[in-house]
């Protein structure tokens, strides 16, 4: 199976850049996911790989191949990229049975008849569908539609699979089982895969590693856990998971350990860093919920990141219980396994699960909710 490689991919349509420098590559059978907000360039991004779109700038291969290059006007139409491509909208025939639906690539490429049966029983028993071949479209539920639609996309034996969204047809819980389904096939055939998502903890379930783009721009590639843990911009953290951010300003250093004062309350939080920060300078705190904790107000007050504050709403929310804190004029979100607080808690976090960003993220005058940036 081929590496895709993706060089300062840029498009335009008319005055609108929507893909700016997109440089990236993808190993061989890795599940590589193009995640952001909707109108971010990830499905354009898709097409340009597709053969869809054309790109303004810059060039892709697949294994080695020129697919397109805009400064040596190399471009190999769609068809002669023997990719498998899955949308949204399934894109079935309604008037052909599963099994005619499955031979259109077949025909195109010219396959005999008896070498297509083989292969459309193949690509249906993959999928777990072969029973179903004599069936229409509309004589399927919606989970099988796709898995349909994605044995199309396989029955030609495609280099690269790319996939535009194909589960947000479904319902919560089909999709949650259609995840775990399509990951286990995937590493099976060890097919490369280039995923298009919106929803983050699909991207987080399914990939090997997650480019996050924004804007048109691919802000951080990563393993879902890097990306989690180790997000590279305040717009990283805010999609990938939530997020609470803190302005402030560096008032001391000791080691990696910074003392931040926060223009929210100021208090003065303690937050570990390998980047060198000078003194003075304006940053943003961001640390996840549930690497906050909340105890009663009487409980042990010594110790760093001690913040006092006034629960605003707690609620149960099946694992674990959720609280909106005041910190100051900032509202902070708590996930915590301790039940029953209310009036003044104590928010208390570790110097090592807080994040600094240098970049300062513009907070609303007071913050109602988490701050989502890019959204
Ligand atoms: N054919 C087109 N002509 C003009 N603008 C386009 C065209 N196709 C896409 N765009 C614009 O390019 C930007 C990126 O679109 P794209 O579909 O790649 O985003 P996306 O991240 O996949 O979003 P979504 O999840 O909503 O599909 C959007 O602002 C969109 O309006």
């Amino acid at each position: 199976m081929p590496e895709v490689t993706v060089k300062n991919l840029a498009k335009t349509f008319g005055d609108n850049s929507v893909l700016r420098d997109v440089t990236f590559t993808i190993q061989d059978g890795e599940f590589f996911t193009l995640l952001g907000a909707s109108g971010c360039g990830k499905s354009t991004t898709l097409n340009c790989i597709a053969g869809l779109e054309q790109p303004t700038e810059g060039s892709i291969s697949v294994g080695g191949k020129p697919f397109v290059d805009a400064g040596a006007g190399v471009f190999l139409p769609p068809e002669e990229r023997n990719l498998g491509m899955v949308f949204q909208s399934y894109a079935l025939w309604p008037h052909m049975t599963i099994a005619k639906n499955l031979a259109l690539p077949l025909n195109i490429r010219k396959v005999s008849k008896d070498k297509q049966k083989t292969l459309i029983h193949d690509a249906l028993d993959k999928v777990g569908l072969a029973d179903l071949s004599g069936r229409y479209p509309h004589q399927l539920s919606g989970g099988q539609q796709q898995r349909v639609a994605l044995a199309r996309a396989l029955v030609y034996s495609p280099t690269v699979l790319l996939l535009d969204e194909p589960l947000s047809n479904l319902d919560a819980k089909l999709r949650e089982q259609a995840r775990a389904w399509l990951k286990r096939l995937q590493e099976e055939l060890g097919i490369t895969t280039v995923y298009v998502t919106h929803d983050q903890e699909e991207a987080l379930a399914l990939s090997d590693r997650i480019a996050v783009m924004e804007g048109g721009n691919m802000i951080q590639i990563g393993t879902p856990h890097e990306i989690y843990e180790r997000p590279a911009a305040p717009a990283v953290a805010a999609f990938v998971g939530r997020c609470n951010f803190f302005t402030g300003r560096v008032i001391g250093q000791d080691g990696n350990r910074y003392r931040i004062l926060l223009d929210c309350s100021a208090d003065v939080v303690e937050v570990e860093s390998d980047q060198h920060i000078p003194a003075s300078d304006s940053v943003t705190v961001a640390i996840r919920p549930e690497r906050l904790e909340v105890v009663p107000a009487t409980a042990a007050a010594s110790g760093v990141n001690r913040l006092k504050t006034q629960v605003i709403t707690g609620s149960y929310v099946g694992s674990r219980y959720e609280y909106d804190v005041r910190l100051g004029n900032q509202v902070v979100q708590v996930l915590s396994g301790r039940g029953g607080l209310a009036g003044e808690v104590m928010l208390v976090f570790e110097p090592a699960e807080a994040l600094i960003f240098e970049d300062r993220v513009e907070l609303p005058e007071e913050q109602s909710d988490l701050l989502t940036i890019g959204t």
